[in-house]
């Protein structure tokens, strides 16, 4: 019998379910890949917000990524929340030891509720895993932090791709989700991938791809929904899976992206929890079972 390929989640535990560990574990297994996690951080959240979160100690992390690395032969790896300098940096030492392949990287900082989840300088998770990243996920808020410059049009988003990429990770994908009624503009040098999409207009979802010198633009449908709790950790471990299913990366990533947007999609209707809602992992399945 054929094993499952392993990937990996570094990242906080969500009590939502919505994000974080949860949405990641819960994407793998759409993707039929067999899930491993390590726990930085215990959040008490739900579709309104954080109302607290803890780091977990050093060592406990440090043995999780032991027990896992030292055990299964993990294909890809995603990191999430690290909460702060301490778990940053021990996550890059085991990077640096050639330890979490395809890695992808999304710097989670502050949640799109507003909550901070990491205390740490921004300017650390480019110096430190900026280097070991084979892609680089942020969000514009994040973007903004860690370049420090206002990103209001996709051309902002197409520079700071380009920006983030001279510290080293292979690929940076500028998540456009929280950029509202903005126009693609002109289509890039690269093109587009196919990400289940449509061309640039303000009703889609646009983010800017650059991978190995080439800059691409993934337009998707914007989907009308308060439900998008968790979507940059379903994109980033949607990543992660693909890669550790041997996708080719721009592949990967437009793949994940239209995975996001059907995720949405089918989400959109429920009614979890009283703010914003989680979206469907499990969308593909032929019932509508969980
Ligand atoms: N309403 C929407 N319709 C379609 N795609 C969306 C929508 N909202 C977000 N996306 C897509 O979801 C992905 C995640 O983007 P986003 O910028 O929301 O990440 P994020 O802020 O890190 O997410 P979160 O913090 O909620 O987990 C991107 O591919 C983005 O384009
Ligand atoms: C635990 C956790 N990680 C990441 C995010 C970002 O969406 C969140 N809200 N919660």
């Amino acid at each position: 019998m054929h094993s499952p390929p392993v990937a990996l989640t570094i990242a906080g535990s969500d009590s939502g379910g919505g994000a974080g560990i949860q949405a990641d574990l819960h994407t793998f297994a759409a993707h039929h890949v067999y899930g491993t996690s390590v726990i930085t951080a215990i959040t008490a959240q739900n579709t309104r917000g954080v109302t607290a979160a803890e780091s977990i100690g050093a060592d406990l992390v440090r043995a999780q990524l032991d027990a896992v690395l030292g055990d299964f032969a993990v294909a890809a790896v995603k990191t999430g929340m690290l909460g702060g300098a301490e778990l940053l940096a021990l996550v890059a030492r085991y990077g640096e030891a050639d330890r979490l392949p395809n890695l992808v990287v999304d710097p989670v900082m502050v949640t799109t509720t507003g909550d901070p989840l990491f205390a740490g300088d921004p300017a650390a998770y480019l110096a430190r895993l900026g280097p070991l990243a084979t892609v680089l996920t942020p969000n514009l808020i994040e973007t903004r932090q860690l370049l420090g410059r206002e990103i209001t049009t996709v051309d902002d988003m197409r520079e700071a791709a380009r920006a983030l990429a001279t510290y080293g990770p292979r690929a940076v994908l500028v998540k456009g989700g929280h950029l509202e009624g903005e126009s693609a503009g002109e289509p890039h040098e690269g093109g587009a991938v196919d990400a289940g999409g449509v061309p640039g207009g303000s009703d889609s979802a646009i983010d800017v791809l650059w991978c190995d010198g080439q800059m691409l633009d993934l337009a998707a449908p914007r989907v009308a929904t308060r439900n998008d709790h968790g979507t940059g950790c379903t994109l980033a471990s949607a990543i992660a899976a693909r890669l550790a299913l041997e996708h080719p990366l721009p592949q990967a990533v437009a793949g994940a992206k239209a995975y996001v947007t059907e995720a949405l999609k089918a989400a959109a209707e429920w009614r979890l929890g009283l703010g914003r809602g989680p979206v469907h992992h499990q969308h593909g399945r032929k019932s509508n079972a969980l």
